[in-house]
């Protein structure tokens, strides 16, 4: 789906060329759910926005969905296959309704009224958003906001959808809920690159990538990133409880068949 070799990349500052992006390798398979994670201004969001034609590398080669993201109509192109559902819900919507916010990114793709009509009612049935396709935007929840933005992707067919950090701004029970829809989509063959700052997401994760300054320091699987590497003590994480259970089993001389990372692996072990 992506395929991301030693991009580099620089934003400008008055006469000053800053790195934001060095060295960095991160290939991405079609169907993968990949969690990103890193400090705040590490260049997370530099990094995602390359991969659908919002930033562009200054060295190192990119494909996204096939296209070679060096080239202007490419990056373009690409943003067809592969959405970004950002932080702040107020920031990505722009109709005055859902139905209108859907169709408004579905306008120009030579679809019928009666297509268009259809695949929007789809898709914000598939967000639970159904009922409320006439509701005034600036009456819905953060979640739901986030909710119609993801309806706004599958509307487009995205194959890839990233979420910078999309529920840092809910509460728990929003949080949860986009969660569950991200994977509900995977299961269903959605690609997703989950961005996020919360241990026990990135425990959960089949695969985690983690961030230094412009710099990927870990790309591999939570077990080892939790229980055999020094990254997470050297970067001051708090560990997710499960983890400390595990560690604590794991030096109390437990035989463990699996390190849990998740509160069901705990269980079954218990
Ligand atoms: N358009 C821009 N122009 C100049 N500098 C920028 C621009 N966008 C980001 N930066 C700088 O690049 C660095 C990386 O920022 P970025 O937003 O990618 O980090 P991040 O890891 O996503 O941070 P956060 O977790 O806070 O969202 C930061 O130092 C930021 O100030």
């Amino acid at each position: 789906m992506i395929t991301a070799q030693n991009l580099s990349l620089f934003f400008r500052d008055g006469q000053y060329r800053l790195p934001v992006l060095q060295g960095i390798s991160i290939p991405i398979e079609r169907g993968e759910w990949v969690a990103l994670t890193g400090a705040n201004g590490c260049g997370k969001s530099s990094l995602i926005r390359l991969f659908n034609g919002l930033n562009i590398p200054a060295g190192g080669s990119l494909t996204a969905a096939g296209l070679d993201l060096r080239s202007p109509e490419n990056r373009t192109a690409v943003k067809q296959h592969i959405q970004l559902v950002f932080q702040n819900p107020e920031a990505q919507n722009v109709g005055s309704t859902p139905y209108e916010d859907v169709a408004f990114g579905l306008e120009n793709r030579g679809l019928s009224p009666d297509e268009m009509a259809k695949r929007i009612s789809r898709v914000l049935q598939q967000v639970g958003l159904a009922h409320k396709s006439e509701t005034d935007i600036s009456a819905l929840s953060g979640g739901e906001r986030q909710r119609l933005a993801v309806a706004c992707c599958l509307a487009l067919q995205a194959e890839m959808i990233i979420f910078d950090e999309a529920t840092s701004m809910l509460d728990p029970a929003g949080r949860s809920d986009i969660l569950e829809l991200a994977r509900n989509l995977w299961r269903q063959g959605t690609t997703i690159l989950w961005v996020t700052q919360r241990v026990e997401e990135l425990a959960e994760s089949p695969r985690v990538a983690v961030m230094g300054q412009g710099t990927m320091l870990y790309d591999g699987d939570p077990r080892t990133l939790f229980y055999s590497s020094e990254l997470p003590g050297q970067l001051g994480w708090e560990p997710a409880p499960v983890i400390s259970i595990g560690r604590l089993l794991q030096a109390k001389g437990w035989p463990l068949r699996l390190l849990p990372l998740t509160e069901q692996e705990l269980e079954a072990i218990l």
